[in-house]
């Protein structure tokens, strides 16, 4: 198949499952052994039980899963093979869903395209988060799968994220230069970029430079950002916004209900999420 169809169709695809669910909603599966209830424990992959409960709760609410890959990796082996059934089950039972492996890597040209074959075509995740630290042939290894969606970080949620981010360079700060620069490497259709959702007052600007990228938004719930304010500015006539929360949906509840806690959070969100889609209508 042609790449530009490709391109296009894992977009409108995203953009179809924002349509019919009325959602743009991203739960992060990012799982605690010491945060599930207690009953899961004796399960022979307990981390895998989980998501599977999860996923099959709240994914009419949901158009992305995203698990952040330390949650995995801090299990060694079988975190990692738990991660590998998680994605297999969504691809096989819910493969509308939008798939984001939240690794941060980029590195060296060589090893950054070891990276893109782990999470693209061994794993076979739509998306992987990237750090742009180290430049364009760190990332462009990524964006040369045309089928899959690089998400660049460019201002994260967190505390220190303006530490560097935040920076003056030529009068500009440095993650407004990366979201222009990225703007110039190859395939930047298969761009999409973080923003955290507790930097609301930042949005306006960033959309003056990318008015259409689709924008990962972390840092709802856990983190106190706001939905209503992050949407002010950062909504597109596509939506243009994937959600993120993790803690604040996954461990609503920690007992044999947890699922259901689960989805009753995600459809709180959903219902914002109505809600600001029909008033820009
Ligand atoms: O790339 C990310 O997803 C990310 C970027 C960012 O700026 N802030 C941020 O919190 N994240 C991730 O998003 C998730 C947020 O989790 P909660 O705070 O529990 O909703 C974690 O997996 C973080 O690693």
């Amino acid at each position: 198949m042609h790449n530009s169809l490709f391109e296009l169709m894992n977009k409108q695809e995203l953009i179809l499952q924002i349509q019919q669910k009325k959602s743009f909603l991203c739960i992060g599966l990012d799982v605690d052994l010491t945060k599930i209830p207690k009953h899961l424990l004796t399960c022979e992959d307990p981390i895998f039980e989980f998501n599977k409960q999860i996923i099959d709760a709240t994914h009419q609410l949901a158009v992305a899963y995203k698990p952040n890959t330390a949650f995995y990796e801090a299990y060694g082996i079988k975190g990692w093979q738990a991660l590998g059934k998680t994605i297999d089950y969504i691809n096989k039972n819910y493969p509308e869903l939008f798939t984001i492996a939240d690794a941060k890597r980029g590195d060296i040209g060589n090893t950054s395209a070891m990276y893109a074959k782990a999470f693209f075509e061994d794993l076979n995740f739509d998306a992987v988060t990237v750090a742009p630290y180290m430049g364009s042939d760190s990332v462009e290894p990524f964006l040369a799968f045309k089928n899959k969606t690089t998400i660049l970080l460019a201002l994260t949620s967190n505390k220190g994220g303006l530490d560097f981010q935040g920076l003056k360079t030529d009068n500009q700060e440095l993650y407004k230069e990366v979201l222009k620069t990225a703007l110039t490497w190859q395939n930047p259709k298969n761009l999409m970029f973080v923003v955290g959702a507790t930097k609301a007052d930042y949005f306006a600007e960033i959309r003056k430079i990318v008015p259409n990228h689709f924008l990962l938004v972390p840092g709802v719930g856990a983190q106190g950002g706001n939905l209503q304010d992050v949407c002010k500015f950062g909504l597109t006539k596509d939506c243009g916004l994937l959600i993120n929360s993790s803690r604040g949906i996954i461990y609503a509840g920690n007992d044999e209900n947890f699922a259901k806690a689960a989805k009753n959070e995600a459809f709180k969100l959903q219902q914002e999420m109505e809600q600001i889609l029909n008033e820009n209508n």
